[in-house]
This record gives structure tokens, sequence and C-alpha cells, in this order.
């Protein structure tokens, strides 16, 4: 089995890699583990209103310890149970996903790099960049889209703390990377080398 790592900033093309890679391995291979599904719940009796301005880019708005336990129990070949996440409601969702043990893990999030307890679990380590401006267009965009939000609140919410937060624990993490691929999703040679990569271990695990 191997662990691999992906981070970067918001918007600078996660999951689109992660999806990339995805499309070109057998899908029961590979297994995700998207660091959006273990934000904390919310606390009880809050307003959504003042959920929405909670700071969701800090380290403290993850609940490290069930994401690190349960990366434990797939490592160690048992199946888990996935918190699920909704970003419109800032809370966890009574739903859980079932997640069977795989050849490959993939843990996806903007501090997937930070701690070094998930640092060390990873056999590979990677940052998908982009440049700031670009990255705030497509927030701006999938916000309003996808989110409900108008463009003045996502630019508002970027400029106090996303960009400050990005700045203070996402960026740093950078150099924690075994690998850093810029223009993430669009980057086909990066997502090819991955895939031949993880063939390559694959395979070396099959044969022992
Ligand atoms: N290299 C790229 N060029 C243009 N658009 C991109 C690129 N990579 C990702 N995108 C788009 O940017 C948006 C955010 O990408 P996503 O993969 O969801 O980022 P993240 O998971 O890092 O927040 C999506 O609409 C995606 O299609
Ligand atoms: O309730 C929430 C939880 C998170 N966010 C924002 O999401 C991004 C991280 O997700 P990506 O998929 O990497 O873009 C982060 O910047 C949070 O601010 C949110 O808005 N509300």
């Amino acid at each position: 089995m191997i662990v691999i790592g992906i981070a970067g900033g918001t918007g600078s093309g996660k999951t689109t890699v992660v999806r990339k890679i995805m499309e070109q391995l057998p899908a029961n291979q590979v297994s995700i583990i998207p660091q959006d599904s273990y934000y904390k719940r919310a606390p009880e009796g809050v307003a959504l209103s003042e959920l929405r301005k909670m700071n969701y880019d800090h380290p403290d708005a993850f609940d490290w310890d069930l994401l690190e336990q349960q990366i434990k129990e797939l490592k160690e070949g048992r199946a888990i149970e996935q918190p699920t996440y909704s970003v419109p409601i800032c809370d966890r969702l009574p739903e859980t996903i079932h997640v069977e043990p795989t050849n490959v893990i993939i843990i996806e999030g903007i501090m997937a790099l930070y701690r070094k307890e998930m640092r060390d679990m990873m056999d590979l380590r990677i940052y998908v960049d982009a440049d700031s401006d670009e990255r705030l267009i497509r927030v701006i965009e999938r916000d309003v889209v996808e989110r409900g939000r108008t463009a003045r609140v996502v630019m508002d919410r970027y400029l106090k703390v996303l960009k400050p937060m990005h700045r203070e624990f996402i960026e740093p993490t950078k150099e924690f990377a075994h690998l850093i691929i810029p223009q993430g999703g669009e980057n086909v040679r990066a997502v090819e080398i991955m895939k031949v990569y993880i063939e390559k271990i694959l395979r070396e695990q099959a044969k022992k």
C-alpha cells in the first residue's frame, strides 16, 4: 500500500489532479481521503450566518485526530467510515462513506502536508502550485456558482482570511513536497509521471 499526500492552496487544482490520476488507475485500487471531509463539527447553537464567518483556513478547523486515526486504520488494512461535510451548512453531515483499504491512498487538502504525523505516513508528497491571482479567480467562480456567495463576499474573505492563512500555513508546506506540480489540473505530463510512479510501486508490492 502507498500513501500519497496532495496539498496546495484553495483553487490550485488539487481535486482536478486527483480526478485525473483516478481516471488513469483501476478504480478499486485507489481510495481518496479529502481533507475537507474532516472539518470539525459546527459548535452547537451558532447561527449559520456566524458559522460562515469562521476561519476554515486555520489548522484548528480540522479534526486531525480523526483524520490521522482513519489513515492509520486504512494502512493497517481496516475499512473506515469516512465523515462527510457540507460547505453550504458549514457542518458535518450524518452520512458516512464506507472506504475499504486499497493499494493506493490519496490524502488531498489544503493542509495535507501540514502535520509531521501525517507527512511521516506518506510515501509521496505533492504540492500543487498556482499563482494566487489565478486561484482567486477560480475561487470566485466556484464560490459564486456552487456556494451561493457574492463575488464581494468571496473577495473580502480572500483578502482577510484566505490570503494570510495561505501565507502562514499552506505555502510553507511546499518545502515538504517531493514534487511540485505547476498548472495543477492541466499539467498532463505531471499526472502521467505520477501514474507511472504509482504503477511501479504497485508492481513492486505485488511481487512481495
Ligand atoms: N491548470 C488549470 N488551468 C485552468 N483551470 C484549472 C486548472 N486547474 C484547475 N482548474 C480549475 O480551477 C477550479 C479549481 O480547481 P480544483 O481542482 O477544484 O482546485 P482545489 O481542489 O485545489 O481547490 C476548477 O474549476 C478547475 O477546473
Ligand atoms: O465550511 C467551509 C469549509 C471550507 N471552506 C473553504 O474551502 C477551502 C478548502 O477547500 P479546497 O477544496 O481546497 O478549495 C478553504 O479555503 C476554506 O475557506 C469554506 O468556505 N467553508
